[in-house]
């Protein structure tokens, strides 16, 4: 039997609009490198990754290629595909390329292109318990309480204890999550994440737990924020 490998799809194919940048905000620049780059850099320099399917506007596969893909060097990125109108559907572009590529039993994880922060060692772990169940979603426990509202007025109070916010990477084994997402397509359902589409079907997904400082890069404080983060890892000599 031949070993199972492991394949990343970096959805980066948003128009990064509640960051109000001149240029999409992927590429610009996060310690001296832009955001998307670093993202990948991660994943080019994790032993357990065999290739990268990077997905972006159609309109930005050029420059992506030259300025990230080409620049930086990253050799193990296969291919650049055009996104679609929501994430799911840039993601489901991205696995549709992936076939043929890979086997029902390969475990690809899914990764925001805009979340840098992202650690190898939750990489590992979301690949190790991909392989255990129908799918590992990196998450952290909501510190804040989370309300429930509509029309401007508070409807419930969740409880806490059982609430946890998701992240990325979220990993699987290519045949759950291409079934799934193939069924959302199909049914016309739209999730915020790809652990939903497992999840509606009744499959298994077990929680990693993650990073408060896996950020996802969505609005200008985020940058700050980044910034720090990276500073701090500096110093306790991580990077
Ligand atoms: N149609 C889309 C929408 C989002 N994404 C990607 O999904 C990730 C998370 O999305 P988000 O941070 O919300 O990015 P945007 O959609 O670009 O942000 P905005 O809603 O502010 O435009 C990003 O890497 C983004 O590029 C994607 O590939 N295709
Ligand atoms: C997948 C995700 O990053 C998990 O937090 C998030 O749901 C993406 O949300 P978006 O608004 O589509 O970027």
């Amino acid at each position: 039997m031949t070993a199972s490998r492991t394949f990343a799809v970096i959805p980066a194919a948003g128009m990064g609009k509640r960051m109000g940048a001149s240029i999409n905000k992927q590429y610009l620049q996060l310690a001296g490198m832009p955001i998307v780059a670093r993202t990948l850099s991660v994943f080019e320099n994790a032993p357990c990754i065999d290739g990268i399917l990077l997905v972006t506007p159609a309109d930005e596969i050029p420059y992506c290629r030259e300025h990230v893909v080409d620049a930086y060097g990253f050799r193990k990125v296969v291919d650049i595909v055009p996104g679609g109108k929501e994430r799911q559907n840039s993601v489901m572009n991205g696995l549709r390329a992936l076939q043929g590529r890979v086997g029902e039993h390969d475990v690809v994880l899914i990764h925001d292109g805009v979340r840098p922060l992202i650690s190898p060692e939750l990489l590992q772990e979301s690949i190790a318990v991909a392989r255990t169940c129908d799918g590992a979603l990196v998450a952290v426990p909501a510190k804040d309480t989370i309300k429930t509202v509509r029309d401007g007025f508070v409807i419930a109070t969740p409880d806490r204890e059982t609430l946890w916010q998701a992240q990325t990477p979220q990993a699987f084994r290519f045949g759950v999550i291409y079934a799934a997402h193939l069924a959302a397509e199909q049914e016309g359902f739209t999730g915020t994440d790809d652990a939903s589409l497992i999840e509606r079907r009744g499959g298994a997904v077990r929680i990693v737990r993650g990073d408060y400082r896996n950020i996802k890069i969505t609005t200008p404080e985020d940058i700050i924020l980044a910034e720090a983060f990276l500073a701090g890892n500096r110093q306790n000599g991580a990077l």
